[in-house]
């Protein structure tokens, strides 16, 4: 397809596109490529690129790396310089839902999240709204909480676990500015950025604003304010329908579904050097510009990058040349489109508009009629996504293929039954043996979207939608996945006092990593998933679990230890580990009427030194590549 028509990823001749973007960017002045175009302009922008072209005169458009460096130092102030110091006004000691976490590690870890909002609070000082053209963030009025790291501003679907999370601190004024900040963007822009900068201006992220207002409304409901932004909500649902859904035909019928996209050219300047790499290969520059759209439309899914969105020959292995993100219809994004239609349809009944709310119940019932149709696989028992390019569904384990559970999209009247078949596919999948979470996918690309990397916003929807299905077993299964993730998470933060964006399903306090930057701490969305998780099961959950309950228990007694050194411990949570690590492989077999494994057979396996990982070859899954 032509692309030369489109705009650049955004207007900016510094940030966005041309030759002084370029030569920054492909000097590799910086480990992450990021931190140039976060970077302040210290003058105008026609001073700096007469600056720039100074330099390249200078240098006959040779310039050295030191050249490059000289000139970024001369004409730029370092990232963050947007921000003054802020403390939310509305933090205070105490909030409420600490006193439901009755195990006192716990609650004294909840405290620590709670006050972990004081760090990843961000406000714009005021010349930023006067000088906009001289930094790369997008302005908004009100304070944010961002994810931490090299994150310095706000992201889109990170932003519905923080708002969460911010409303149990009690943080009502944080969130709510949160939220009018992304209703005064779609006011502005039209959609939410995937994130608060300028460069992330074209493409968007998985599509949360409507379930924030749900969020907002549901915690203290406020008619007057919801009425305010319906349009503005209206106006997001139709960014979605009219730029991402595509039609599918299936047994003879046409079904409307989305899928992410992207409308821009040029590689992302956030990530310049990577994906003119990617692309260097590429003869043609619409080839590369194919390439680079299918990388900013995995950025657009959240999922930057995963072998979900490869095609190899109709399967999904491959690399980032194989990337057809916009050939494949995802079943997380129909479910949250479909979940957003059922709020807006609930939200204009409110305003009484019945007309309003006719049109998106209609829309929500062809949504869920196509994900049932389209998606839904009944020998498979789950929902999968569905690949454009061969007409067939992609039969991979994801965590978003339950997401119809989490977002309720999927016929209530079968409520029971497919519940049922969702917890069968999990238990054949083995999602639960895993010691530190459910992973990603099953594959080992090296992409942070991969095996073994175990992330939370999906950790949330699989245990969300189990927990509130209504079904007991879904009900334990949701408990006993929620106590894993918030064990191994307190692991990590016992031993290193940092909440990550990723972790590693594989490991019991497990560090995430893969991708093209260093795992990030802080993390706005981990706090906000382990709040809830805590707020939910804070009766009854505890730091560590009695062993012969079945719960991973190798991890568990380092925690309780505190991650202390010294031989003597590391030598007692070593022996508590290994038996821990076998009673863990004789329950597991036992409750999943598996026979028991050969006499000795365990021991061998972990006289070798290999711990719970090797609980994966035991019982059939894939074994881990690294
Ligand atoms: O710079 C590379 C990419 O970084 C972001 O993606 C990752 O972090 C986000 C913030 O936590 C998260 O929302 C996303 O799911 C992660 O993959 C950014 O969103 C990408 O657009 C960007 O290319």
């Amino acid at each position: 397809a032509d692309r030369t028509h489109l705009p650049p990823t955004c207007d900016s001749v510094i940030y966005c596109h041309g030759p002084l973007l370029d030569t920054v960017q492909m000097a590799g002045l910086y480990n992450d490529s990021k931190t140039f175009v976060d970077m302040k302009i210290k003058v105008s922008q026609d001073d700096t690129l007469n600056h720039f072209y100074d330099m390249m005169n200078r240098t006959g458009s040779r310039p050295t790396k030191a050249d490059v460096q000289e000139f970024v130092s001369q004409n730029f102030d370092p990232e963050g310089s947007e921000f003054e110091d802020w403390r939310p006004p509305d933090w205070k000691e105490n909030p409420q839902f600490l006193s439901r976490i009755k195990d006192p590690l716990l609650h004294a870890w909840a405290a620590d999240l709670h006050r972990l909002w004081l760090v990843l609070g961000r406000k714009m000082k005021p010349e930023v709204k006067l000088q906009q053209q001289l930094y790369s963030i997008i302005y908004v009025d009100n304070p944010v909480i961002v994810p931490g790291g090299r994150f310095r501003e706000f992201y889109y679907w990170d932003s519905y676990w923080i708002i969460r999370g911010l409303l149990l601190s009690e943080m009502r004024d944080t969130a709510r500015g949160m939220l009018s900040n992304f209703l005064n963007i779609v006011e502005r822009i039209g959609f939410i950025p995937n994130g608060g900068r300028i460069y992330y201006a074209m493409r968007s992220q998985p599509p949360l604003l409507i379930p924030m207002m749900q969020t907002i409304q549901e915690e203290r409901p406020d008619l007057p304010y919801l009425r305010q932004h319906i349009h503005t909500l209206d106006r997001e649902f139709d960014y979605w329908l009219t730029n991402h859904t595509v039609e599918v035909e299936v047994g003879g019928h046409k079904y409307k579904l989305a899928r992410y996209n992207d409308m821009s050219q040029g590689p992302r300047p956030e990530s310049y050097k990577e994906d003119i790499d990617v692309a260097r290969h590429l003869e043609t520059t619409e080839k590369k510009e194919e390439l680079y759209a299918e990388l900013k439309a995995a950025a657009e899914s959240g999922w930057d990058f995963s072998s979900r969105w490869f095609i190899l020959n109709g399967t999904n292995k491959g690399n980032l040349t194989n990337l057809k993100t916009r050939s494949i219809v995802p079943v997380d994004l129909n479910a949250i489109l479909c979940w957003n239609a059922r709020l807006m349809a609930d939200f204009h009944q409110r305003l009484g508009d019945p007309a309003k709310a006719e049109y998106y119940r209609a829309l929500h019932e062809q949504w869920e009629t196509a994900i049932h149709e389209v998606l839904w696989h009944e020998d498979v028992g789950v929902w999968l996504d569905y690949s454009l390019a061969s007409a067939r569904r992609r039969d991979y384990f994801y965590p978003s293929n339950v997401a119809p559970l989490w977002t309720g999209a999927y016929s209530q009247e079968k409520r029971d039954y497919y519940v049922s078949r969702v917890i069968n596919y999990l238990d054949k999948v083995k999602v639960d043996i895993f010691e530190g979470g459910i992973p990603t996918t099953f594959e080992h690309s090296g992409e942070q979207w991969d095996y073994p990397n175990a992330w939370p916003p999906l950790q949330y929807m699989v245990v969300m939608g189990l927990h509130k299905s209504g079904s007991a077993a879904a009900a334990r299964l949701a408990g006993e996945l929620a106590a894993k993730w918030v064990r191994s998470n307190l692991r990590v933060w016992s031993r290193h006092r940092a909440m990550l964006e990723k972790y590693d399903a594989t490991i019991f306090g497990g560090l995430g990593g893969g991708g093209e930057y260093v795992v990030q701490t802080g993390f706005g969305w981990t706090n906000g998933v382990i709040l809830e998780l805590l707020n939910t099961y804070g009766d009854v959950l505890t730091a560590s679990e009695a062993f012969g309950s079945g719960a991973p228990s190798s991890g568990v007694v380092g925690a309780q230890l505190g991650g202390g050194g010294g031989v003597a411990t590391a030598l007692l949570v070593g022996i508590a580990s290994l038996a821990a690590t076998a009673l863990g492989v004789v329950v597991y077999r036992r409750r999943r009427g598996l026979p028991p494994r050969a006499p000795g057979e365990v021991s061998r396996l972990l006289a070798r030194g290999k711990r719970y990982t090797e609980l994966r070859s035991l019982s059939g899954a894939p074994a881990r590549q690294r």
